[in-house]
C-alpha cells in the first residue's frame, strides 16, 4: 500500500476546452489507480467573471462543469478548478501543459522556482515560437524544460475535445525519450476510448501538432471556396508535403514513420474535417471577414491557434529565403492577415514546387 504522501499528484495548467476535457478524462482514468495516484486533480482556471456576474472557478467547482468552454460535459468532484496558478501546480508531480501556445512563455515566467525539481511535464499544445534572436523554432517543450528546469513530454494527435469528452475513440502520440514518465503517461491516459502509442522524439510531434493547423486553414480556404473534391485532395497532400519537408529542414534525422501516427496524418485529417481552425477559415472565405472577427463571433473566448502558427512559420522560412518552396504555408499567412485572397492559394497550386520535384 503507498502512502498518501508517495502518491503521485497530477496538476493541468489549463482549462479551456481542451484542458477541461483532459481533466475529466484522467479524472475518469485515475480512479482505478488510487494507491499510485492522489485522486484530487488541481486544474488552473484563468479566472473570469461570467455574464451573470460569477466566478467560473466557482461555477466550475459547484456546478461541477465548464459552461463557458466545455458546456454540458460533467466534471468529476475530485477535479478542482484552482484561479491561483502557483499554488495549483506547487506539490504536482506530473505538470500537463494545456493553454493557448501564445501564453506558455508568460505563463511558464510565472511559475518558475514554483514546481517540485522532481516533477516532470507533458504538453498537449499547438503551436510554437520562433526564437526572435536566432529565427530557430522555439518549442513549447523547450519553453517548458528550460524555464522550469523540469523533463517536458508532448502529446499530440487528432483530438478533437469534444468527442474525446463524449468518449469517442480516438488515438495519439506521446513524445518521450524516458521510459519511466512515458510509463506514468500510459498509466493517467491510455485507455479503451483513447489509445496511445509512444514515440522517442518529443520535438517532431510537436512541430506536427503546430503545422498541422496551419494547413487546416487551408483545407477550409478551400471547402469555403467550394472547390472540387480533387482540388480538395490536393490540398492535403501538397499541404502534407510542406509540412513533412518544413520538419525534415528542422529534425534532419526524422524518419518517415513518425508521419503515419495520430499526430501526422491522422490530426490533419481530422482537423480538417472539423476542427476550429478549418471552420473559422472556412468562414473567413465564405464571407471575407477577418478571423479575429470569426473568433469573437463564434468561439466564445477558445483560441484559434492556426493564425499565430502561421504568422511565425512565415517568418522562420523568410528569413531563410524559402517562401517560394513553402507556397501553401506563405499564402495561408498572406490570406490570415487578409493580404491575398483565398482564392490565390488555389491558384498558386498549379506551380508548386512539388511538380518540380524529381
Ligand atoms: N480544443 C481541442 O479540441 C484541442 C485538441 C487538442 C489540442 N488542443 C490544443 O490545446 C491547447 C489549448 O487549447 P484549449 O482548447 O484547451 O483552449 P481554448 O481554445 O479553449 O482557450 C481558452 C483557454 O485559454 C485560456 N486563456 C485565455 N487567456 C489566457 C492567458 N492570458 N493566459 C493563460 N491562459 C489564457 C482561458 O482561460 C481558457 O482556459 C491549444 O494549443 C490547442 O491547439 C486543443
Ligand atoms: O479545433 P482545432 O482546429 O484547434 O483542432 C483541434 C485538435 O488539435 C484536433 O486534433
Amino acid at each position: 500500500m503507498t502512502s498518501a504522501t508517495q502518491r503521485k499528484k497530477i496538476a493541468i495548467v489549463g482549462s479551456g476546452n481542451w484542458g477541461s476535457t483532459i481533466a475529466i478524462h484522467i479524472a475518469d482514468k485515475i480512479a482505478d489507480l488510487k494507491d499510485e495516484y492522489e485522486q484530487k486533480i488541481l486544474m488552473w482556471c484563468k479566472e473570469e467573471t461570467l455574464d451573470d456576474g460569477s466566478k467560473l472557478t466557482e461555477v466550475i467547482n459547484e456546478q461541477h462543469e465548464n459552461i463557458k468552454y466545455l458546456p454540458h460535459e460533467r466534471i468529476p468532484d475530485n477535479v478542482i478548478a484552482l484561479p491561483d496558478l502557483c499554488e495549483s501546480v506547487k506539490d504536482a508531480d506530473i505538470l500537463i501543459f494545456v493553454i493557448p501556445h501564445q501564453f506558455v512563455k508568460k505563463t511558464c515566467e510565472e511559475l518558475k522556482n514554483k514546481v517540485k525539481p522532481s516533477a516532470f511535464a507533458l504538453t498537449l499544445i499547438k503551436g510554437f515560437y520562433i526564437d526572435e534572436e536566432t529565427n530557430d523554432i522555439l518549442l513549447v517543450s523547450q519553453v517548458i524544460k528550460k524555464t522550469l528546469n523540469i523533463p517536458c513530454l508532448s502529446m499530440m494527435g487528432a483530438n478533437i475535445a469534444r468527442e474525446v469528452a463524449e468518449k469517442v475513440f480516438c488515438e495519439a502520440t506521446v513524445g518521450s525519450r524516458d521510459d519511466k514518465h512515458s510509463e506514468t503517461v500510459r498509466q493517467i491516459i491510455d485507455g479503451p476510448s483513447f489509445r496511445i502509442r509512444i514515440y522517442p522524439d518529443v520535438e517532431i510531434i510537436e512541430i506536427l501538432g503546430g503545422l498541422k493547423n496551419v494547413i487546416a486553414m487551408c483545407a477550409g480556404f478551400a471547402d469555403g471556396l467550394k472547390a472540387g473534391f480533387n482540388t480538395r485532395a490536393a490540398v492535403l497532400r501538397l499541404g502534407f508535403r510542406e509540412m513533412v519537408n518544413f520538419c525534415r529542414l528542422v529534425e534532419k534525422e526524422s524518419t518517415a514513420e513518425i508521419y503515419l501516427e495520430s499526430c501526422g496524418i491522422a490530426d490533419l485529417i481530422a482537423s480538417s474535417l472539423g476542427g476550429r481552425n478549418y471552420n473559422g477559415a472556412k468562414k473567413l472565405a465564405e464571407t471575407n471577414k477577418s478571423l479575429k472577427e470569426i473568433e469573437k463571433e463564434d468561439l466564445n473566448g477558445q483560441s484559434l491557434q492556426g493564425p499565430g502558427t502561421a504568422k511565425e512559420v512565415y517568418r522562420f522560412l523568410q528569413g531563410r529565403n524559402l517562401l517560394d518552396q513553402f507556397p501553401m504555408f506563405r499564402d495561408a499567412y498572406l490570406i490570415c492577415e487578409q493580404k491575398i485572397r483565398p482564392h490565390c492559394l488555389l491558384d498558386n497550386l498549379t506551380n508548386h514546387p512539388e511538380f518540380q520535384r524529381k
